[in-house]
């Protein structure tokens, strides 16, 4: 399996460095003015057996890759290279919903790319962990069960152990979701709410996971393992986290960095469109919406999240 990595960012590099202990990895960046140390993953020097390249269709000489671009760019970024990435086989591990399709990225590949093999590759991982060889556990997901094991077998290392699944909706919704629960997590301890609050934003927010993908046809279990539960513990607790971190600064009053890959601000916006159409009650995501677009403050966010009518748990 000849393997690529398209997007050099902190997440694609540090893909690049954990799976060229496999064999030989390209790793394509747009702007790659950089050689061996990426700015956006600083400390990590790239082994010899990564390639970096800004010359895309010499990257898509490989069969497998990986696509590591922000969810609310992978659309345009498919429909303009549909004819390069005809017939490969596409690994996504963006972690959002599209907010003007309102779908997930397999399915944007599978509409710019229909003859294209789609996977999905999410769970608990932050890209300074993976590049410093940390042990972790992902999810692959492909709905070609023999596909996908190949696929796991192909992208697991000493150190990286994959679990698969054919159940790519459930994997992608746990990645996706996850990211809008750990701003509202953020949120409350920046604002000084608690661990008790935050306890009660990642239970309540992994109800309103579930809930909305199991209305998509995701399975239960999937919600439940790395790429749901999983990565909502993760990225719920640690400052490491772009979106948790994001929350806090709101929370705390603090400014943000507005150039940082925050997904969960976008798919907060895209679950509630989800969620209007598949009537499922999503009031966590609902409320991340409008902090996000500041159309709620922080105090009255709470406030109305506690005073909402109550109910069976
Ligand atoms: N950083 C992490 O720990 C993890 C990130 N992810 C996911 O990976 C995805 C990428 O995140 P990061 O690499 O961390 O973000 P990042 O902000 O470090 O990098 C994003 C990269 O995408 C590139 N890019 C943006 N638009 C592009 C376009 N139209 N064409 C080509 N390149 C473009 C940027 O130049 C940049 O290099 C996100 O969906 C994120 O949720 C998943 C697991 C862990
Ligand atoms: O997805 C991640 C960890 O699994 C990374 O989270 P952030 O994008 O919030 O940094």
């Amino acid at each position: 399996m000849k393997l690529a990595i398209l997007g050099a960012g902190a997440f694609g590099t540090a893909l690049a460095v954990a799976l060229s202990a496999n064999g030989p990895v390209t790793l394509w960046g747009r702007s790659t003015g950089w050689s061996r140390e990426n700015p956006r993953l600083p400390g990590v020097t790239l082994p010899d057996a990564v390639t970096v390249t800004d010359d895309l269709p010499r990257a898509a000489q490989a069969d497998t890759l990986l696509l590591a671009l922000p969810a609310q760019k992978l659309n345009d970024f498919l429909t303009a290279n549909a004819r390069i990435l005809r017939g490969k086989t596409l690994i996504s591990t963006a972690k959002g919903i599209d907010l003007t399709r309102l779908t997930g990225p397999s399915q944007l590949i599978a509409t710019a790319c229909p003859d294209a093999a789609v996977a999905v590759l999410t769970g608990p991982s932050f890209a300074a962990d993976i590049a410093r060889g940390l042990p972790t556990a992902l999810t692959l997901a492909c709905t070609d069960a023999g596909r996908g094991k190949v696929l796991q077998h192909a992208l697991s290392t000493p150190v990286l152990r994959l679990y698969r699944t054919t159940d790519v909706t459930g994997a992608e919704l746990g990645g996706a979701l996850k990211n809008v629960i750990a701003i509202a997590a953020g949120v409350a301890i920046g604002a000084g709410l608690g661990d008790s609050a935050r306890a009660a934003i990642v239970t309540r927010g992994f109800a309103e996971m579930s809930r909305l993908s199991a209305r998509l046809g995701a399975r239960p279990e999937t919600l439940a393992g790395l790429s749901g539960l999983g990565d909502l513990m993760l990225t719920c607790s640690s400052m490491q986290s772009r979106n948790f971190r994001f929350g806090h600064a709101k929370g705390a009053r603090q400014d943000f960095d507005a150039a940082t890959t925050v997904e969960g601000a976008a798919t907060a916006l895209a679950v509630t469109g989800l969620a209007r159409q598949m009537g499922a009650d999503v009031p966590i995501a609902a409320m991340v919406a409008q902090l996000a677009q500041g159309s709620v403050s922080v105090g009255d966010a709470m406030e109305l999240l506690m005073n909402r009518p109550l109910k069976e748990e």
